[in-house]
């Protein structure tokens, strides 16, 4: 039902394929999937607009493939298809807890899933359909970030999250340097400039230029979610204004 009091009612939520993995390395974990399903079910009963693009590297990543050998665009094509085994699997589990939820593709696959247009993307969210958006951009070379931030913009989302295994953004890889310094805010010409690798460039660019604002989260952090869209300052905002 929807909120007037809501600080931001259109949310495109961008979900790490590898954060569905839980403690495996490939694949799904239905206990996370579910979580994760609840949680999302839980922001649509609460009158949020949901859009979500969930990436692919649980299962594949083109450069992974072509730095094994195989053409680089061919692996590309792989890794959409994999984010839209994911989204297939968000889907099902969103729709088992009472949510209507449709998969959009960026490429076609009729017999599967709708073809993704931004006016019928529009039109769910207009309806409160949680809309999960698959297959990046449809193009290789690109990231599911910035499949994300391009959505995010076409639907004129209030906010991005980029809902990932970290809790924010740091002055390095926190994966790889235990000595990282945590940002709460941040602007998009820092996380430039210091190419800091929570998102790639052209997300990051793009944000940038339509003023987009994004949160970088973790999203193992149970409630959290929950918690950063009642207004609790969780993760790391990343904006086009000064950082603190
Ligand atoms: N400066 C930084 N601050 C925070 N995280 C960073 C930074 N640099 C690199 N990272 C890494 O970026 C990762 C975030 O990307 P993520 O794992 O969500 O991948 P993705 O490509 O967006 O999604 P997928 O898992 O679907 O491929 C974090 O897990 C973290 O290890
Ligand atoms: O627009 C896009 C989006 C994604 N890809 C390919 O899919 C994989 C998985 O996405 P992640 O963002 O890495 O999770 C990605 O590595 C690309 O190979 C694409 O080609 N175009």
């Amino acid at each position: 039902m929807p909120d007037g009091a809501l600080v931001y009612r259109r949310v495109l939520l961008k979900l790490s394929g590898e954060a569905l993995m839980g403690d495996g390395d490939f694949g799904i974990d239905p206990k996370v999937l579910d979580r994760t399903a609840g949680e999302i079910a839980a922001l649509a009963a609460r009158g949020h607009e949901l859009a979500i693009v969930i990436g692919g590297g649980n299962i594949f990543r083109g450069a992974g493939l072509a730095g094994g050998g195989m053409d680089r665009v061919t692996g590309d094509h792989m890794g959409m298809l994999a984010t839209v085994i994911n989204s297939l699997a968000m889907g099902d589990a969103l729709r088992k807890k009472g949510v209507d939820a449709r998969v959009l593709s960026s490429l076609d696959m009729n017999q599967v899933c709708e073809p993704y247009a931004r006016y019928r993307a529009m039109e769910h969210l207009d309806k409160g359909r949680v809309v999960i958006l698959s297959a990046g951009t449809g193009s290789p070379f690109f990231t599911t970030d910035s499949a994300a931030s391009l959505r995010a913009i076409e639907v004129k989302a209030d906010l991005l999250i980029k809902a990932t295994k970290v809790d924010g953004v740091y002055s390095a890889d926190p994966m790889k340097d235990a000595a990282a310094i945590f940002y709460s805010s941040l602007s998009y010409d820092k996380a430039l400039a210091d190419k800091l690798g929570v998102m790639d460039a052209t997300a990051l660019i793009l944000c940038r230029d339509h003023d987009m604002p994004l949160r970088v989260m973790n999203i193992n952090q149970e409630g959290a979610l929950a918690r950063l869209l009642a207004g609790e300052d969780i993760g790391t905002l990343v904006s086009t204004g000064e950082q603190e």
